[in-house]
């Protein structure tokens, strides 16, 4: 940044900094808005100089601190429209008019999963949010955009932390809230506990009433079956595996692919499935085949079925679609194909996609950039793209879900 120069914010970037034109080039000014003016001070940061729109007041104490939110300042209105355009963008740059619905944002206080980081110094740990290539922690008193029985579990957290941590060592907790409690994983550096220090970790955990305590890969305490449930269905979940970050996103994810699903439809295949957050939710309508890489999710998915009630048929493989992705042949005779695959997206499948005559295609994916790039592949290969829903499940960041339904 240039010293003293003065700039007006045209926009909101796509990390969430405003963004002003400075000799033809984008300055990027960290909580800024459209319509304010920000005086840019050197290495050390930029003052705002004028006012533009009335800012949101932060509903969290470390909002600009914390490494979790970038957009507690936006109102309403901006603060909709910034993510919303992060997905209209995303197609435009692969040449993609989308018509993108307004944003489902979720509650506050509905994030049943956080990742969190931990480092012990002088003694104390300090728990907080580490975003991308961010090194400090900010030490959490509150966090509004969790579940509070995550946020509840803070200090027990740092209690367990220090029992793990050395001096000046960190380390990295996630925290999920399942059916029956919560479920803590937590990996550091240090492997070799004595029994007697297994003893009290197992203690901390009975008295924080957790589910479940994993550190490392070595079960410490468990208080029952740590089970999830997904379209009704009871799943017990090993440590760790992957969820949807909110369950009321979840259910308008699974409501989104169930109502696109052709009216005759019998078959559907599940392309990164999971554990079956949108396998169980489709079985109480069709066949499913759900496909992971994830030997434990599989497996989750498999036993989950032989008790579920009430659903069709549903086979599960354990497959690397990105090694391996569904020839458009082995797709042949499915009604529809979900695929929801991780932030790279799923650039070899949705080819065989293209290639395939599956009458609909349903994309699911947290990252709008990749979700563009293989609707690019689809509508090349011939199918009609209809209305993209962005679902905001995780508040105040930078970034987005998106659902997007493809025909032929
Ligand atoms: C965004 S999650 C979606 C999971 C599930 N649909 C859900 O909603 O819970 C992405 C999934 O892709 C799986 N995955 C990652 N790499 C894969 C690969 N190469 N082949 C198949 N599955 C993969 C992960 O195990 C994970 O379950």
């Amino acid at each position: 940044m240039v010293d003293g120069v003065e700039v007006e914010i045209a926009r909101i970037g796509a990390r969430g900094d405003g963004v002003a034109m400075r000799d033809g080039a984008p300055v990027y000014v960290p909580f800024a808005l459209p319509g304010e003016r920000w005086r840019l001070d050197g290495e050390d940061g930029a003052a705002r100089v004028a006012d533009g729109p009335a800012r949101a007041e932060p509903i969290c104490r470390h909002f600009l601190r914390c490494g979790g939110c970038v957009a507690q300042h936006m109102p309403g209105d901006v603060y909709r429209a910034w993510k919303r355009g992060l997905v209209v963008e995303a197609f435009g740059h692969r040449g993609i008019e989308a018509d993108v619905a307004p944003v489902v944002v979720v509650a506050a206080g509905s994030r049943r999963r956080a990742v969190l980081g931990v480092v012990r110094r002088g003694g104390e740990v300090t728990l907080g949010f580490r975003e991308e290539g961010q090194h400090k922690l900010v030490d959490l008193a509150e966090c509004p955009v969790l579940d509070p029985v995550i946020v509840a579990a803070f200090p027990g957290l740092r209690t367990l932390a220090r029992l793990v941590l050395k001096e000046g060592e960190t380390g990295r907790l996630v925290v999920t809230r399942l059916d029956h409690g919560l479920d803590v994983s937590l990996d550091a550096e240090r492997r070799d506990f004595s029994a007697d220090e297994r003893a009290e970790l197992a203690r901390q955990a009975r008295e924080m009433g957790l589910l479940r305590l994993t550190v490392g890969k070595e079960p410490i305490a468990s208080a029952g079956t740590a089970t999830v449930t997904l379209g009704g269905v009871a799943i017990a979940v090993e440590p760790g595996i992957f969820l949807q970050a909110v369950p009321e996103a979840e259910r308008v994810i699974a409501d989104l692919c169930v109502n696109s699903l052709p009216r005759r439809a019998k078959t559907v295949v599940d392309l990164f499935s999971g554990v079956g957050t949108l396998t169980f939710p489709l079985a109480r309508r069709v066949q499913v085949m759900a496909l992971d890489s994830d030997k434990r999710a599989i497996a989750a998915l498999s036993n989950a079925v032989r008790h579920a009630q009430g659903i069709k048929p549903v086979t599960a493989r354990v497959r690397d679609l990105f090694r391996e992705p569904l020839s458009a042949r082995e797709l042949q005779g499915f009604d529809a194909a979900v695929f929801d695959p991780p932030r790279a997206g799923a650039a070899d499948q949705a080819e065989r996609l293209a290639a395939s005559k599956v009458p609909v295609v349903i994309a699911v994916s947290c990252s709008p950039a990749t979700l563009a790039r293989d609707a690019r592949t689809l509508i090349d290969g011939g199918y009609t793209m209809g209305q993209v829903t962005p679902v905001d499940q995780f508040l105040y960041s930078a970034h987005v879900e998106a659902v997007a339904v493809f025909r032929r």
